[in-house]
């Protein structure tokens, strides 16, 4: 593995979770695979987690590490090819991103859609512009389209909590405030399609995800419907994708609720974090034994090592 940006750079998707699940039982055992090598993480938007957990990684794995939030620490980057550079951007990317390939041996990047011109998103401008330039192997840290060191976390999570071979997984859309991207459901819904697991997606009319995320997963629009035998509840709100970037729903019924996870096989609540809580999802759930979100939320480590260490042994 090269780059990791979504599921389609992984070779062997249980050997991955198995290793996750190995650096978690010890996790200092490749303290010198990463020596004297660097990485840096970029970030255009906020992060606790990511920016934590893959820094964290990444020391276990001997490396050092390089964070910088681009645009308010550095220049503001174009991403553009071909314009005249008028405007409020100082540098374009072709450079920018080869100048931290001179001083990295991997880059992540941190890039959320701008929710209002869907072509642009959906090309992955940014992500794509930086493994062009960089030189570098480029981990996604959530992109404009997908979060896969997420869904890698939550397919070890799953693993490590599932009761049956095949667990029915649910990714249920919830209320939000704001326009939210799809992509933690898109990569979600990429991830449990490849992974041995009985998958449905519910969310009201209008929030169906692009057809090639949510492939051939059981879809229903009823709130409480999915929620029953359910072994896993994944909460997450998004934004329309046909309707781009737009809320077209905020029925409080689609809160997941003590009511709703009285219907499920004792499932237990999965959310990426951050959440709103008692809008997508109320005080009891997210404070009951059911609730793994902080699990969850530290597996991400094990999740990014597993990442770096492959990355790092193909170099
Ligand atoms: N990295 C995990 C999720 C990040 C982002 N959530 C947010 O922006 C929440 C913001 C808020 O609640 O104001 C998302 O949904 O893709
Ligand atoms: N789940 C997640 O990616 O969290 P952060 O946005 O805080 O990194």
């Amino acid at each position: 593995m090269y780059n990791f940006t979504s599921v389609n750079d992984v070779q062997d998707l249980s050997a991955m979770v198995n290793l996750g699940l190995q650096l978690k039982k010890s996790p200092n055992a490749f303290r010198e695979l990463g020596k004297y090598k660097t990485i840096g993480l970029l970030f255009f938007n906020s992060s606790l987690r990511t920016r934590l957990s893959t820094q964290k990684a990444a020391q276990q794995l001997g490396m050092d590490v390089m964070v910088m939030n681009v645009g308010a620490d550095s220049w503001q980057l174009e991403m553009t090819e071909g314009v005249i550079m008028n405007g409020d951007k100082a540098e374009h990317v072709a450079e920018a991103a080869a100048v931290i390939g001179q001083y990295c041996d991997i880059v992540g990047v941190r890039s959320f859609p701008g929710l209002v011109d869907r072509n642009y998103d959906y090309s992955e401008q940014v992500l794509n512009q930086f493994i062009k330039y960089t030189g570098k192997p480029i981990v996604s840290l959530e992109s404009a389209t997908r979060h896969p060191l997420q869904s890698l976390t939550d397919l070890i999570t799953i693993e490590e909590h599932k009761k049956t071979a095949r667990p029915k997984v649910v990714l249920t859309w919830a209320p939000h405030v704001k326009a939210l991207p799809q992509c933690v459901p898109n990569s979600f819904a990429e991830w449990m399609n490849r992974a041995d697991v009985d998958f449905t997606i519910a969310h009201p009319e209008g929030y169906e995800l692009a057809p090639e995320f949510s492939g051939n997963a059981r879809i229903t629009h009823d709130p409480k419907a999915a929620f029953i035998g359910a072994d896993f509840i994944y909460a997450k709100n998004w934004s329309s994708y046909k309707d781009y970037g737009k809320i077209l729903n905020s029925d409080p019924a689609w809160m997941v609720t003590k009511e709703k996870m009285d219907l499920t096989n004792n499932a237990k609540f999965m959310h990426c974090l951050p959440v709103r809580r008692n809008v997508v999802v109320e005080d009891a759930v997210i404070d009951s034994e059911n609730s793994i979100v902080i699990q969850q939320a530290g597996n991400r480590v094990w999740a990014a090592q597993a990442v770096l260490k492959t990355i790092l042994e193909s170099l």
